[in-house]
């Protein structure tokens, strides 16, 4: 199963405790969003990925912001299950792919989608989708580039994730939104329940 197809929202996760980590995933989980993106922006980032591994066996959990080669691989050894890259260079690229996880790899424009189709991925992020285009862009480049598909991520609201859904080259939508800094995990739980209830929007 494609990464894009395991929830219509996949939250991007900024954890700056480690304590927060594992309640935070299973808020998620209750929710019924298994998948769930960690942000390597924090100090806190790998180690909550290695706690909701170990505690957290229903969740689903990835790396984001893999920015180097460097982190691709502290990811995958911390038990990621996933790597998201903003942005593709050749190098970070090459330590993803060398890490044997699946990858999503972010385009924000069009030849950076076609490097990346020519590479074999077919499935990528869309970032930073408001800022670079948004649903019009996605419109767009699905006439010429109908092979790809895209997991938006980047300004995207509860408001506006339903339209994103609705387009045929979009497969899910990445946000920060469920996951509020201050959120408890009751909060959490109820963005997510109305977030898998967007599937059908
Ligand atoms: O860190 C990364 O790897 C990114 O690509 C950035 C995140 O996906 C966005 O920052 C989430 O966007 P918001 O939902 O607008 O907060």
């Amino acid at each position: 199963m494609s990464l894009l197809d395991v929830s219509p929202v996949v939250p991007v996760v900024v954890v700056d405790d480690v304590a927060r980590a594992v309640p935070l995933a299973e808020a998620l989980v209750r929710g019924g969003v298994r998948i769930i993106e960690v942000t390597l922006r924090t100090d806190a980032a790998l180690e909550s990925i290695r706690r909701i591994v170990d505690e957290v066996p229903d969740a689903v959990v990835g790396a984001g912001t893999v920015t180097t080669p460097a982190l691709a691989a502290a990811a995958l050894a911390a038990g990621a299950k996933f790597l998201v890259t903003p942005g593709t260079t050749d190098s970070v690229l090459a330590a993803a792919a060398d890490t044997g996880l699946p990858v999503l790899p972010g385009a924000a424009t069009v030849s950076e989608a076609m490097r990346l189709a020519e590479l074999g991925y077919s499935d990528l992020k869309f970032f930073p989708a408001e800022a670079a285009g948004g649903i019009p862009f996605l419109k767009s480049i699905a006439g010429p580039l109908p092979t790809l598909r895209f997991c938006p991520t980047g300004g995207i609201t509860a408001t506006t994730a339903p339209t994103y859904l609705s387009l045929p080259n979009v497969g899910c939508v990445g946000g920060s939104w469920l996951t509020p800094t201050t959120a408890d995990p009751s909060t959490i739980e109820r963005l997510a329940r109305e977030a898998t209830a967007l599937r059908s929007g």
